[in-house]
């Protein structure tokens, strides 16, 4: 990156890089960045479909790793030109414990942004998440804004606060000297709600409209918007960024960009069934068939109940207090700024996006019809 001589020899390190994102984000830079000589995924879960890269030209170097522990993140950095850190607990059903998501997603960003610093690493790109903006506990709608949008974002969340901590981390370590003495350049991308190809929520609605003989209930009213990206342009953003944070650190430096596509504003039900409805699935009703003050319920019931069966099982449904508040809570972005600042454009058209998830769907577990 910096002379014409490591200018065809590129390292790139992939932290959560076995993760639904991060495979589409290695599979991108092995498709779409020339300079690439090896590159370094870092999961604490290695998946087996690496193997299968590592016969091609670009050396693949798998490292199962921990964010938490900085010996192996420093491990990890050293020698890197770029590294693109989407590793994090996504975590918003109570699985984990706020401290653990607290030390993945924050300690481990700092672990990673140290291991730059101190190994002379240059270049950072972060996954965050539109979850540091909203949708907040108040439910004001964020319609189609912009990342200069004033919103009053408060976090409660353990999810949504650690992601907000993490990008905060990011964005003031930009301009760090590194070791070499050169400044870090550091970005960070907000992806909306990301869907395709083995996004685990989509599957796991897919199954339960099966369990429901073909069938989904409407929960949230049609008229509420929530903000989707294809996995491949979020990946392909974070494939650009990376290749252009150099030439334009002055503009990109310490900048966020929210991930966009062409994909359509509809409510996440009404969306979600772009992709099930031609696998066999109905979404039955055209208003939600629960009034809403039953769903809080629920969604109550189902908190307490985690609460109370912790100590013997782990109880984690989809719907809770804070899914259930999302999802209600119109949530949409409309900008340019990735065009403007690095010449986005999505490289997977709203058809070509909606197709390849459909028959992901569809292979995943074979068709309902
Ligand atoms: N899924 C979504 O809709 C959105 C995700 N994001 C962000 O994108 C990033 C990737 O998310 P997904 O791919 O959806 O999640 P994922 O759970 O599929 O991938 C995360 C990866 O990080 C790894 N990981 C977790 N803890 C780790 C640790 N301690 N050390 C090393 N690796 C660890 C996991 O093993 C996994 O492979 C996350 O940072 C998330 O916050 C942002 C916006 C939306
Ligand atoms: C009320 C239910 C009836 O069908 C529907 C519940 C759906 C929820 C599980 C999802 C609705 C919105 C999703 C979140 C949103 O897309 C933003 C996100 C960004 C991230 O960084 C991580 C994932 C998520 C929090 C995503 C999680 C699942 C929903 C809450």
């Amino acid at each position: 990156m910096a002379d014409s001589a490591q200018a065809q020899k590129l390292v790139y390190l992939v932290t959560g890089g076995c993760g639904f994102l991060g495979e589409h984000v290695v599979r991108m830079l092995l498709q779409r960045e020339p300079r690439l000589h090896e590159i370094r995924v870092f999961d604490l879960h290695l998946g087996p479909w690496l193997e299968d890269l590592k016969t091609g030209p670009v050396q693949v170097t798998a490292i199962q790793g921990d964010v938490t522990q900085a010996q192996e993140v420093t491990a990890a950095v050293a020698g890197a030109h770029v590294v693109i850190h989407t590793a994090g607990l996504v975590d918003v059903f109570g699985r984990a414990s706020p401290k653990t998501i607290h030390e993945v997603n924050v300690q481990g960003t700092q672990n990673v942004i140290e291991a730059c610093v101190q190994t002379g690493t240059q270049f950072l790109v972060y996954t965050s998440s539109m979850e540091v903006v909203g949708p907040n506990t108040k439910g004001h709608p964020f319609y189609r804004g912009n990342e200069d949008t004033p919103y009053e974002a408060i976090h409660k969340h353990p999810y949504p606060r650690s992601k907000a901590l993490a990008e905060r981390l990011v964005l003031e370590a930009n301009g760090r000297k590194v070791r070499g003495g050169l400044p870090l350049v550091t970005c960070a991308l907000r992806p909306t709600g990301i869907y395709g190809e083995g996004h685990q929520i989509m599957r796991d609605f897919y199954r339960q409209g099966l369990r429901l003989g073909g069938r989904l209930f409407r929960a949230v009213p049609a008229s509420v918007e929530h903000g989707r990206v294809y996995v491949g342009n979020v990946a392909w953003m974070h494939v650009l960024v990376a290749r252009e944070m150099k030439q334009r650190a002055a503009l990109m430096g310490g900048q966020v960009y929210f991930c966009y596509d062409a994909s359509p504003y509809k409510s996440y039900e009404d969306f979600n069934m772009e992709f099930l409805g031609p696998c066999g699935l109905r979404l039955v009703g055209t208003r939600p068939l629960l009034p809403y003050w039953l769903l809080v319920l629920l969604a109550a019931l189902n908190a307490l109940l985690q609460w109370l069966l912790r100590p013997l099982l782990l109880y984690a449904p989809l719907l809770n207090p804070y899914t259930l508040a999302v999802a209600n809570t119109t949530f949409t972005v409309s900008t340019n700024k990735a065009q403007r600042h690095f010449g986005y454009e999505p490289l997977f058209s709203w058809e070509d996006s909606r197709t390849r998830t459909i028959l992901w769907v569809k292979a995943t577990e074979g068709s309902a019809q």
